[in-house]
């Protein structure tokens, strides 16, 4: 009887929230249209007329077109909540607010204030809340309900007939892997929203252990960020930085579906527009490349490529030539020569301006060719007048003897050149490393020429470019022209805000920056990610303890505003450059000025495994605590001898396992020492993308942040001995199980996995 009554309760529930979550997506459907509407009749109306309409006609159809996109990523599980409070009145929670014809809100953003209670709510402190509903949907339809009561007295008698009981977030977590992050916006727990919602300002450091939900969390913080404080984000961009290109492309769906297309996704290896470096050094190498030292080396290296002769400086130049065979010959020749004092004063003064290297460069260029031109006046007797010299200098140009003794001199230099040639030239990396470096560390970053580039060689190039400025002499002047640009492209668009009625959000200064590209609209992630010097409004760092302090250097470059999100575990630090502590690497920015929350609840992997984790983490970091599992009642992590297994078919039960008996949705990730990942990965072919494919061969690095149904970590002790950090990159691999742990080792068992039962496969 009881059984039957919670059945009717739950049916009339699931009806009457069916009816209104139908009603929502008949709002979302006019809205598209609305937006679609608007674009077609844009068109319609043609691309000529005044440059106003023009414009007028292109941010309108730009802001349709966002629209649209924010309206299409959040089709699926477009309400996901409901809060009821003591005075009656009912909230629908979803990824996006919409509103019915009157303008009554029919749906709250979650980012909204309005909607904070729905997530900090707790049974101990509900707030002025008596019922939580999580509603659960597939397509348009809504296929369960969750009810959290926090005070049946207060509620309606109707409300409490149709009460439906089961943890949501539990329900959650039971959900298969599927190679992209899922999307947990419905089940943000109360310490995650402090992170979320936490003010713009400063620096906000998230530590927490594996499975904490840091990144869900950093990304809803993106979310929120760009919500809250639309008008200086959406002009200066947020930058996302994770730890490799596969952690960007597993998380890179969440954000669009959290209503936000602005964010700039990348790595480290990324941050240097027209580099995509994914190699990795040695970690000695790293330790070397990631030390702060290494800023005074490269400002050394550009200090060398600014030179004067030993002695005077000779130049001959071309008096006569004449043709033979058709080729120019040259006949007689005349040499000219700058005295050893004068070239010093050249250099002393270009470096006296204080500008980049290839900027001052025209100061030192220009002091010699006067000298020149005053030797050549002199030989050939000429008065040289004033008025003179500049054009005699830039007639010494034209000669290519000239231009070559200068450019050995003062050569106009890339980024990419000068760590090229100082990490492949002994003598140049010795002058520059100076008193900096040791001979063995100088040993360690030596390297062939055409070495591609490596992940911890991108600040290094990074450092270069801040200090050799822009290789191109006419970009400063197209910049200012450009800036002139954009102060009259503001003004006339402040005159187009106040006579189209398009978007009350909308600002000028957004409007002109919109407008200003010769290309068709580029949002502002388009233009960020490719301009080194973009400044950004806010930057979350993810992974952050694998940062070394050059990589910090080059994150803080991009945020002058030191408005960031700092995610990570100092226990999962797997780079031998990376942070032994926050302090070390965040103080020099902004010491006494950042601020910690801790996230301590493990909602990934099962507390069977966290236990054998947790025996990995006392080894390396005696005195951190694991964080707690919500899960529990996983299959018991096992341990199973190398000789005698097949992998091949130890994974494919795998796959059976948590396929329930045949291989399904579910995903095994392959964990490896770097020295074995090729030798395992060709075991499986198919194996061919790590999000995508069920089966994911990865090595511990390019596996952090990710997760699988189940784990299976070969040669243990080979990932221990990897590298001084195996202890961390063993604990970081255990981790990633969600549901099943199995270690296949080599000759014996690491004692540190002590607690794993030895089992035959
Ligand atoms: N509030 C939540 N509701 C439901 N699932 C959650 C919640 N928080 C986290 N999760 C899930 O827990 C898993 C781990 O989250 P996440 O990857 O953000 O953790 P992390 O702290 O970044 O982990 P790691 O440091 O190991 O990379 C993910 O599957 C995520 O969806």
């Amino acid at each position: 009887m009881g059984d039957r009554q919670s059945d009717s309760a739950r049916a009339e529930a699931l009806r009457s929230e069916q009816s209104y979550v139908s009603m929502l997506y008949g709002r979302l459907d006019i809205a598209r249209e609305r937006a679609e509407r608007g674009i077609r009749e844009i068109l319609a109306r043609g691309g000529t007329g005044t440059r106003q309409a023009v414009v007028e006609r292109e941010v309108a159809a730009a802001e349709h077109a966002r629209r649209l996109a924010q309206l299409s990523a959040v089709e699926h599980g477009l309400c996901f909540g409901r809060i009821d409070d003591a005075e009656g009145e009912t909230l629908y929670i979803g990824r996006v607010g919409l509103r019915d014809d009157d303008h009554t809100s029919v749906l709250v953003d979650w980012r909204a204030p309005a909607a904070r209670p729905f997530y900090v709510a707790t049974p101990s402190d509900p707030g002025s809340l008596v019922r939580r509903r999580h509603l659960h949907t597939r397509h348009r339809d809504v296929v369960g309900i969750d009810d959290e009561v926090f005070d049946l007295d207060r509620m309606a008698d109707g409300d409490r007939r149709t009460l439906v009981g089961e943890a949501a977030l539990l329900a959650t977590l039971r959900r298969g892997r599927t190679g992209r992050m899922g999307e947990v916006v419905a089940t943000i727990q109360r310490e995650q929203d402090r992170v979320i919602r936490s003010g713009l300002a400063g620096a906000l450091v998230v530590q927490g252990g594996p499975g904490t939900g840091k990144t869900v969390a950093a990304l809803h913080r993106a979310a929120y960020l760009l919500y809250t404080h639309r008008d200086t984000l959406e002009r200066r961009g947020v930058l996302v930085v994770g730890p490799n290109a596969t952690f960007s492309r597993y998380i890179s769906q969440v954000l669009p579906a959290l209503g936000e297309t602005q964010v700039v996704l990348t790595s480290i290896g990324g941050l240097h527009p027209g580099v995509r470096a994914t190699a990795e050094d040695e970690p000695a190498v790293a330790v070397v490349k990631g030390d702060p030292r290494m800023a005074a080396v490269v400002e050394a290296a550009v200090r060398d490529r600014e030179r004067v002769p030993e002695g005077d400086l000779e130049v001959k130049i071309p008096v006569r030539t004449s043709v033979r065979g058709g080729v120019e010959v040259v006949v007689e020749e005349m040499a000219l020569r700058v005295d050893h004092a004068t070239c010093l004063r050249a250099r002393d003064r270009a470096r006296g301006l204080r500008r980049q290297h290839n900027i001052a460069r025209w100061t030192f260029v220009d002091q010699v060719l006067r000298a020149l031109a005053r030797d050549e006046a002199a030989k050939l007797d000429r008065p040289l007048e004033d008025g003179d010299l500049r054009y005699a200098a830039t007639a010494l140009w034209e000669h290519r003897s000239v231009r070559d003794a200068l450019d050995a001199l003062w050569p106009e230099i890339t980024p990419e050149r000068l760590v090229r040639e100082l990490l492949s030239d002994e003598e140049r990396l010795r002058t520059a490393a100076g008193p900096h470096l040791t001979e063995e560390e100088r040993a360690l970053l030596l390297r062939p020429r055409e070495a591609p580039w490596t992940v911890g060689d991108v600040p290094l190039l990074d450092e270069a470019a801040e200090l050799l400025g822009e290789y191109d002499y006419g970009a400063g002047a197209r910049r200012r022209r450009a800036e002139e640009e954009r102060r009259e492209e503001e003004l006339y668009a402040r005159e187009v805000l106040t006579i189209t009625d398009v978007d009350p959000v909308l600002d000028a200064a957004l409007l002109a920056g919109r407008n200003r590209d010769d290309g068709p609209y580029t949002t502002t992630a388009d233009r960020a990610a490719r301009d080194r010097t973009w400044a950004y409004g806010h930057v979350i760092v993810d992974e952050a303890q694998e940062l070394s302090a050059m990589a910090w250097r080059t994150v803080m470059r991009r945020v002058p505003a030191r408005s960031l999100t700092v995610v990570g575990d100092i226990a999962q630090t797997g780079s031998a450059a990376g942070a032994r502590s926050w302090g070390e690497m965040l103080d020099p920015y902004v010491k006494g000025r950042w601020r910690e929350e801790r996230l301590l609840v493990n909602y990934r992997t099962p507390a069977e495994i966290m236990e054998v984790a947790a025996d990995v983490l006392r080894a390396v970091a005696p005195g951190e605590k694991p964080p707690e599992s919500v899960r529990f009642g996983g299959a018991r992590p096992r341990a199973v001898p190398a000789g005698g297994t097949d992998l091949r078919l130890l994974v494919e039960s795998e796959l059976r396992e948590i396929g329930g008996g045949e291989i399904g949705e579910g995903r095994v990730g392959v964990v490896t020492p770097d020295a074995r990942h090729l030798e395992v990965a060709a075991l499986f072919p198919e194996a061919v993308d790590p999000l995508d494919s069920p089966v994911a061969v990865l090595t511990v690095r390019g596996s952090k942040g990710l997760e699988f149904d189940a784990v299976v970590v070969v040669d243990p002790e080979g990932i221990l001995r990897q590298s001084p950090k195996g202890g961390q990159d063993l604990y970081v691999a255990i981790t990633r199980a969600t549901r099943r742990l199995t270690v296949v080792y080599e000759d014996r068992l690491p004692a540190v996995l002590h607690r794993l039962e030895p089992s035959m496969t």
